[in-house]
């Protein structure tokens, strides 16, 4: 966390005091990984240290620290843009020095999570800190379990090479899966390019940032619903649901925009109520998202893998989550000009694949300790194949022993 704030604030200052166009390219290389560096540890950081009971909602405050970030960026920029000496985009870049320093403060207070500190040996003080965060001197199963799940994290040499077994199978399947369809959805396509859509629909270019202002905000304020839900619903009804309520609004979206623009992009005059109904719709599929895949593309990765591959899946989730995001901002618009309103159809196939992909292979993972975790793939009927129960592990080392 410490490297990835001061990873950003470097490349924050890089940014905003470019002279030359390699500084905003090495800004934004040190940005890219001071990010990569927060998304690694921070959602992993959080589901470690919070009690089981609340994992779900604490868990959620990452998506939502992103979402205000996303919309404070957009009021900012939306100020700066109208600076007259033509600097706002240093402005607009160096801000980021203000949540930089955040992490970076955060970061020195944080205690070390009591498994980090059992994975180094340090137990008695791992009891300690768990005694602080529990709020509790009533620990001793929980730390068993923290001692258990280390020692079988030391006895694995090559995390990697450990998650490409058989036994880990529903993890790593789950660690490309998740971030992949996160990004499939085409969220980013709304956030980077709501502007751009919303003149494109007759918002003035003023009116269009404040569009991405309304998006953004909406985006926020529903991630606030998965918070208060996620710990008493569970993971699959949110995901079920952000799904379907996708999925309706990218139909509408796709046949308002089909039934005005048609192939040829010339809509002629836009009546007010179309713009009104087309914003409302991307409100609706923004408060979609906000409330399953944003915030649960981040909480159910790091609950789900056991210590020993923690860091090796985490690694995968992250990078599979930010080469598509690189991805689809690369092509949306060339896709945009070849598929017209067909690239909503395109966005909302893959949620009808993805909430399949739910509904048939994720277990609940609501109320479940994180230690405990291996007993729902155990209990699952698809992946139980997969993963031996403890007992059928332990005859299987005295049978590779004799
Ligand atoms: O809320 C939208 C944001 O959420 C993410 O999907 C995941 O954190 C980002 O890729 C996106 O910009």
């Amino acid at each position: 966390m410490l490297s990835g704030g001061i990873l950003f604030l470097v490349g924050a200052g890089f940014n905003a005091f470019a002279q030359k166009v390699w500084m905003l390219i090495v800004g934004r290389m040190l940005l890219g990984f001071g990010i990569g560096c927060a998304n690694q540890s921070v959602p992993i950081y959080v589901s470690e240290v919070a009690p089981y009971k609340y994992r779900g909602a604490l868990n959620m405050m990452f998506q939502l620290a992103i979402t205000i970030g996303i919309f404070v960026a957009n009021v900012l920029n939306y100020f700066f843009a109208k600076m007259k000496n033509g600097e706002g985009w240093r402005y607009s870049l160096g801000f980021a020095a203000v949540p930089a320093v955040m992490i970076i403060i955060g970061a020195i207070f944080l205690p070390d999570s009591p498994s980090s500190l059992i994975e180094r040996g340090k137990d008695e003080k791992a009891k300690q800190e768990l005694i602080k965060i529990r709020g509790t001197s009533d620990v001793d199963e929980e730390f068993k379990d923290l001692v258990e799940a280390s020692q079988s994290s030391m006895a694995v040499k090559h995390p990697w090479a450990t998650l490409l077994k058989r036994h880990y199978r529903p993890q790593l399947v789950m660690a490309i899966a998740i971030p992949f369809f996160q990004q499939l959805t085409g969220m980013n396509v709304i956030t980077f390019y709501a502007p751009v859509l919303f003149r494109t629909i007759g918002f003035g270019s003023n009116a269009s940032l404040m569009s991405s202002m309304i998006t953004g905000g909406f985006n926020a304020l529903a991630t606030f619903v998965s918070i208060f839900t996620v710990d008493k619903v569970g993971r699959r009804k949110l995901f079920l649901e952000g799904g379907a309520q996708m999925f309706i609004c990218q139909i509408v979206i796709t046949a308002a925009i089909a039934s005005k623009f048609g192939v040829d992009g010339n809509p002629g005059i836009l009546p007010k109520w179309y713009a009104f109904l087309v914003v409302g719709f991307i409100c609706i599929y923004v408060m979609g998202f906000a409330w399953s895949w944003g915030p649960l593309g981040w909480l159910v990765p790091s609950e789900i893998f056991p210590l020993e591959v923690r860091s090796a899946a985490q690694s995968i989730n992250v990078s599979v989550n930010m080469i598509f995001t690189f991805a689809i901002a690369q092509v949306f618009t060339s896709m945009l000009c070849h598929m017209k309103f067909g690239l909503f159809i395109f966005f909302a196939f893959f949620v009808l694949v993805m909430s399949g992909f739910i509904h048939k292979f994720l277990p609940e993972t609501k109320g479940v300790p994180i230690e405990e975790m291996s007993v729902v793939w155990q209990n699952h009927s698809f992946w139980k194949k997969f993963v031996k129960s403890a007992s059928e592990e332990a005859n299987a080392k005295v049978d590779n022993s004799c």
